[in-house]
């Protein structure tokens, strides 16, 4: 039986000495990389936290000490320490989630993927247990540098350092990088602790001398080695933490679990807040993850473990395209910039930062940052372009109402990975974006459906400087081209059948192919329908609203969610204008989700065209047996 299998709970990691630990971290190691490379996964970033993990879970007592983990991607070494160590369907529909989940176990606390959050959630965990008597447990909180980028992490270090009675812990896990190396000046503060010259030759000194001078010096070099908070505070004072009155300790080797260890020790005895600040590897252990220059693994695919390649390789897609028609448009407009929230490659800036270097800001996992100072930009005769994932959008929708609506700043929001992500889980579905921003006054959001529809949607919405404007796609492949058979105003018809009564069947972005399936199917029944893709949404126009007088049945289709969408926009609008024409919104249910297949929760919904047409029929039955059809609209 391996060392790891012998786990069952942290507990059992406390009998195993400094040797049986060393062969237990390679065989994590070992693990991670057979397991991830068969399912996809953040293997980067839990190669880089195998002996912090170990240490943190051999000196807190979790789950009565609660242990957070901030975004929770590096969570995979927790887990096979927390007794989860069947990974073969990992972040697929009922096998083990790619993030905490308190389901799978109680030494998980936060399942939100978005990050920079842990350090609230510690800080509020530690009130909660002083307040309940149980001010001896530490709380910890394991945050990455990146995500030590993002605001809320600073609103709760100010409050954290209101709390000095209370036992937090904050695991620093510096490893220089969020995807590429971690920006601004948190970084560089980080880095000049990281890389102080003397500190590293004094420890330089003593491991060459004192480790050669029998046990004696031995002795004296690992309680050197263990204290670097002693040799650091002479070397190199640092004001950033302990000025704020938070006690810091390190930098310590992230992978030395014999120093983390000590340093843990020393932060849990002190009983107030503590930063240990850890330095690591993203992908240690792993040659093609420490040679990638790209984002060291960050989040891969299925790929040859040996080698590290992808066993599919990656297809032209939405972000492709992006990619591609950003870098055209910045050639024709030079006010035309770019940010990005720590993700310029993943949202596809990469080729624009390449040619523009001066025009991309990357503002680090700052969502909030990034949306006001694109309205700063804006005011000042810019038109930025902001790249995101749709769900992080979230995080800025107060920016985006008084700071760029409410200024009616020309700023682009370009949301990828709109709609249903699936294997990411809850927080990563970008599924709220349209019910947000249908509140936000003077915003236009367009869905494409297609590259060509996308191209020409990227460029309407950069040709406008007087309002806010969004385009949103969702994640990976691109569908097949879908050509609009008319035009009506501003709305593309994709389909038309004959038949009677008549259903306006209205596709939102890449649903404009499933509505095509349900006009089809409905066809097939003798059920007449125009099919529609109104390509700018919100808010709903009026030649939409013209369109679906003409019918006696609206089906709206969306990649978000049904209630506050696209469709209940329209039936808002038409109701205002005191027309009566039901609508049935399809789209995502308002609850989160749990990780599946994009395609496993699109059939979970019903939303797909067979299935929509199918209700479709039925209401439309319905509505035969209590009105009488309207006359066909005249054709146009
Ligand atoms: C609010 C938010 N924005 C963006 C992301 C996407 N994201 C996931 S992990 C990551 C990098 C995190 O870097 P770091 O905190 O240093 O952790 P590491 O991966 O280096 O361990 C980013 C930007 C996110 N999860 N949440
Ligand atoms: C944790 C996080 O937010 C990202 O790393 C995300 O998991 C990547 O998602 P994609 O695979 O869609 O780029
Ligand atoms: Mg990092």
């Amino acid at each position: 039986m391996s060392h790891l299998e012998r786990i069952r709970r942290p507990a059992d990691l406390r009998r195993m000495s400094t040797a049986e630990l060393e062969v237990l971290a390679k065989e994590i190691r070992d693990f991670l990389v057979t397991s991830v490379a068969r399912t996809g996964g953040h293997m980067g970033p839990n190669l880089g936290v195998v002996e912090l993990t170990i240490a943190v879970h051999r000196v807190f007592d979790s789950p009565a000490e609660h242990v957070v983990f901030d975004t929770g991607h590096q969570a995979y070494v927790h887990k096979l320490l927390t007794g989860r160590q069947d990974f073969t369907e990992l972040r697929r529909r009922g096998g083990l989630s790619g993030y905490p989940s308190r389901t799978e176990s109680d030494h998980d606390v936060v399942e939100n993927s978005h990050a920079s959050t842990a350090l609230s959630w510690a800080d509020g965990i530690a009130k909660a247990n002083q307040l309940r008597g149980l001010g001896d447990r530490s709380v910890v909180a394991v945050i990455g540098d990146g995500a030590l980028t993002g605001g809320m992490a600073w609103e709760a270090l100010n409050n954290i350092a209101d709390g000095q009675d209370r036992s937090l812990v904050i695991v620093v896990n510096d490893n220089g990088r969020s995807y590429a190396p971690t920006i601004g000046g948190l970084a560089n503060h980080l880095d000049a602790l990281r890389t102080t010259p003397h500190y590293e030759k004094v420890l330089d000194w003593g491991k060459r001398t004192l480790q050669r001078s029998g046990p004696p010096g031995r002795m004296a070099f690992d309680a050197l080695h263990g204290m670097k908070k002693g040799l650091k505070d002479v070397i190199a004072p640092q004001g950033l933490f302990e000025g704020l009155g938070i006690k810091y300790i390190g930098p310590v080797d992230g992978h030395d679990i014999a120093a983390m260890e000590v340093a843990l020790s020393r932060a849990k005895a002190f009983g107030g807040p503590v930063i240990v600040h850890a330095i690591t590897e993203k992908g240690r252990g792993y040659t093609p993850a420490e040679t990638d220059v790209a984002d060291r693994f960050h989040a891969v695919g299925v790929i040859h473990p040996e080698t590290g390649l992808p066993v599919a390789p990656s297809r032209f897609g939405w972000t492709s395209v992006f990619a591609e028609e950003i870098v055209e448009i910045g050639r024709r407009r030079s006010d035309v910039v770019a940010i990005t929230a720590a993700m310029l490659a993943p949202v596809g800036l990469a080729p624009f930062a390449e040619e523009f270097p001066d025009r991309v800001f990357d503002v680090g996992i700052a969502e909030q940052h990034a949306v006001t100072s694109a309205a700063g930009m804006a005011f000042a005769g810019l038109h930025p372009v902001i790249a995101l994932y749709a769900t992080f959008l979230n995080r800025g929708i107060d920016q985006v109402l008084m700071d760029v609506a409410l200024h009616r700043a020309g700023v682009t929001f370009v949301l990828d990975r709109a709609g249903l992500t699936g294997d990411d889980g809850a927080s990563h579905n970008g599924m709220w974006d349209m019910a947000l921003l249908r509140t936000v006054p003077s915003l236009r959001l367009a869905a494409p459906r297609d590259e060509d529809t996308l191209r020409a949607e990227l460029r309407e919405a950069v040709a406008i400087d007087d309002a806010p404007t969004v385009v949103r796609y969702p994640k990976g492949a691109l569908p097949d081209a879908l050509p609009a058979v008319a035009r009506q105003g501003s709305v593309d018809v994709l389909a038309r059948h004959g038949g009677v009564p008549r259903v306006l069947v209205i596709g939102v972005g890449p649903m404009a192919h499933t509505a095509v399936e349900v006009g089809t199917a409905l066809d097939a029944q003798g059920i007449g329908s125009t099919v529609v893709d109104p390509r700018w949404v919100l808010p709903v126009s009026a030649d939409l609203l013209h369109l679906a007088r003409q019918h006696d049945l609206v089906v709206t289709v969306e990649d978000g969610l049904a209630s506050n969408g696209v469709g209940s926009a329209l039936r808002d609008a038409l109701a205002a204008a005191g027309t009566d024409v039901p609508v049935r919104c399809h789209g995502v249910p308002l609850r989160f989700l749990e990780h599946a297949s994009r395609t496993q929760l699109v059939e979970a919904f019903h939303l797909r065209g067979q299935d929509i047409a199918r209700e479709t029929a039925s209401a439309v039955a319905a509505l035969v047996r209590t009105t009488e059809p309207t006359s066909l609209p005249t054709e146009h």
